[in-house]
């Protein structure tokens, strides 16, 4: 029962339909006592031949009166409840969703997005249930079970009720037993449901791959395979589940009938009348909704303390990047420093970049180039913390860029990574993503300096038309070129194209560069490239090799020395050679 206690800060917040919640449980009931009461008085009367038409006009009239009351008070405490439990669900949900969009991208790495969206599904639910229907069965077994058991004991008889609850203890022990069961299967049910997102989420995302490599049957076989796991699993819970009721209604059984033989010895030796027998045993009938809700109130509790220690374990995950205490909530722009002795993305990592130092002017192009895998991203990542150093760190101005809140930092930048994303919305709203009140002409002028507005015109619907799963297929430069656009439009002092223009033919990367020289006189731009052409007319290129600075320069300077740079500035210049001879 911890989880009520863990969840005492929900109810704390929710008090008056908590309050008022409970309190109409309590009299519902109490008011459930009245009936069997009034029936046995019935019966004795008549059995003493002592009805009349009055005394059975009040009877009925109590019952009639009582039915109304609970009939409201049982809609009320529902709306008050179940209600107040949606708002728990809703909260959960907000939270987890706050607190998974700060988490930094180690966090995804470990944890799969499908496992994710089954704690912000499933998990939740399960709370959910245990502040509403939780909360119903734990009130109602001790309330309901506790005055009907009182009512039975002190207005009818002790022995009788002390006889017929003999079986009592069998219960508590097999659904204590059931319970734990329960728990187990429950975990096991909800991995397997987390595991089967997982493979949903990963073939649909995947599914041109799979269909490329003509896999689909196997998809599928993999998806009936975990599918039936889940059934499988589910089925064990169902079990367990099942098992609840036919014990607690079998106990209740055995206690009718120990009643009706020992409680007619009762009547036959005039220790309690026949109304009084007969109200006993309708108490009996109504104790058997608490003694469900005993069970149900171990299966909830044990489905909601599983869902909500997974919720608190992942809510407690701190992220690994974070604001520093009195970070500051500005960021002066200025030079950017590199001073980095040494990075690893962890431990175990092999990769490892060693003595960056290198400086960028504000207002100045910096081209990273290497070959794949050397640590061109990485330095990137770096300046936007997506990763902190640990030897030595970046500077901007005169701030280290741990020394300012993590939004400063970021509102300075505009980043197209490698991997473009487009939401499926329109191609102006995926433009105009960064900047809530940008204007139409301020759109399409990103879009030109992207070179991507006259293919954007030539769409369906032009600016309109909707990109992504729901809309256009579009092309992999074409993406590029959109993604590029989102970033220009915020105009940042830093603008980051991680090896966004591969996808694009060299003459459409030099009409792109050209136009980006033209806008952002002032401004700082990183660009990481495979290819030299696209770094060429920087102020600073570095080239990397196994996370080391092997050349530093300009396209000159470099050009002008035997290294790898030259080499393979050569080497394009003669492919693009071949390729346009080839035309
Ligand atoms: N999150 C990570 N955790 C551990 N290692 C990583 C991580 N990201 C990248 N690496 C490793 O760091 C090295 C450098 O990767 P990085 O992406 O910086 O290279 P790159 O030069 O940008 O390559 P490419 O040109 O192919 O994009 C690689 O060996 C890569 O496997």
């Amino acid at each position: 029962m911890s989880i009520f206690k863990d969840l005492l800060w929900f109810f704390k917040q929710e008090k008056r339909s908590y309050g008022i919640g409970i309190f109409l449980l309590v009299l519902v009931a109490l008011l459930e006592l009245i009936p069997p009461k009034v029936i046995g008085m019935i019966i004795d009367q008549i059995a003493k031949k002592g009805m009349d038409t009055n005394k059975l006009v009040i009877f009925v009239g109590i019952i009639f009166i009582n039915g109304l009351l609970l009939y409201y008070f049982r809609f009320k405490w529902r709306t008050l409840i179940f209600g107040s439990s949606l708002k728990l669900a809703r909260q959960l949900r907000n939270n987890l969703y706050s607190h998974f969009s700060t988490m930094s991208p180690s966090f995804y790495q470990k944890n799969r997005i499908g496992d994710l969206m089954a704690h912000a599904t499933n998990d939740v639910q399960s709370v959910r249930e245990t502040a509403g229907a939780g909360i119903l069965t734990f009130v109602d077994s001790i309330i309901l079970g506790g005055s009907v058991l009182v009512m039975m004991a002190v207005s009818i008889s002790w022995k009788l009720t002390l006889v017929s609850l003999i079986p009592l203890p069998i219960m508590a022990i097999t659904t204590q037993y059931y319970g734990k069961l329960l728990h187990q299967r429950f975990h096991l049910a909800q991995e397997s449901f987390s595991e089967l997102n997982n493979k949903v989420q990963e073939s649909m995302s995947g599914l041109k791959v799979i269909r490329s490599f003509g896999q689909e049957k196997e998809d599928i076989q993999a998806f009936r395979a975990q599918s039936d796991i889940v059934v499988e699993n589910n089925m064990k819970v169902a079990r367990v589940d099942a098992l609840f009721d036919p014990t607690i209604m079998l106990v209740v059984s055995i206690s009718y009938l120990i009643a009706i033989v020992y409680g007619s010895k009762l009547v036959v030796s005039d220790e309690i009348s026949i109304g009084g027998l007969i109200s006993f045993v309708t108490y009996l009938g109504i104790l058997i909704w608490p003694m469900l809700a005993i069970g149900w109130l171990f299966n909830i509790v044990q489905r909601g303390r599983a869902s909500y220690d997974r919720i608190r374990t992942l809510l407690a995950v701190e992220p690994e990047i974070k604001n520093a205490k009195g970070a500051l909530e500005h960021l002066e722009m200025g030079d950017i420093h590199y001073a980095i002795s040494s990075f690893k993305y962890n431990e175990e990592s092999n990769f490892e970049l060693k003595n960056i130092n290198f400086t960028v002017k504000e207002g100045q192009t910096i081209g990273i180039v290497g070959k794949t895998g050397q640590g061109k991203t990485t330095i990137l990542k770096l300046l936007l913390r997506e990763y902190d150093t640990q030897n030595g760190g970046v500077t901007i101005g005169y701030s280290n860029i741990k020394d300012v809140t993590l939004n400063a930092l970021r509102n300075h930048i505009g980043y197209v990574p490698q991997e473009h994303f487009l939401f499926s919305t329109s191609v102006s709203e995926n433009i105009g993503f960064g900047k809530e009140d940008a204007t139409s002409e301020e759109i399409e002028r990103a879009a030109e300096i992207a070179s991507i507005h006259d293919d954007i015109l030539g769409f369906l619907d032009g600016y309109e038309t909707v990109v992504g799963e729901r809309g256009v297929s579009l092309s992999g430069g074409q993406k590029q070129r959109i993604s590029i656009a989102r970033s220009l439009l915020v105009n940042p002092n830093i603008l980051i194209l991680d090896d966004c223009l591969s996808a694009v033919d060299a003459k459409t990367e030099e009409k792109i560069l050209r136009s980006l020289k033209e806008d952002r006189v002032g401004k700082t731009t990183f660009i990481t490239s495979h290819r030299m052409s696209a770094v060429m007319h920087s102020d600073l290129i570095i080239v990397l090799d196994e996370g080391d600075i092997i050349q530093k320069g300009t396209h000159e300077n470099l050009v002008n020395v035997e290294g790898w740079y030259k080499e393979m500035f050569e080497r394009q210049q003669l492919e693009e050679l071949v390729e346009q001879g080839g035309m």
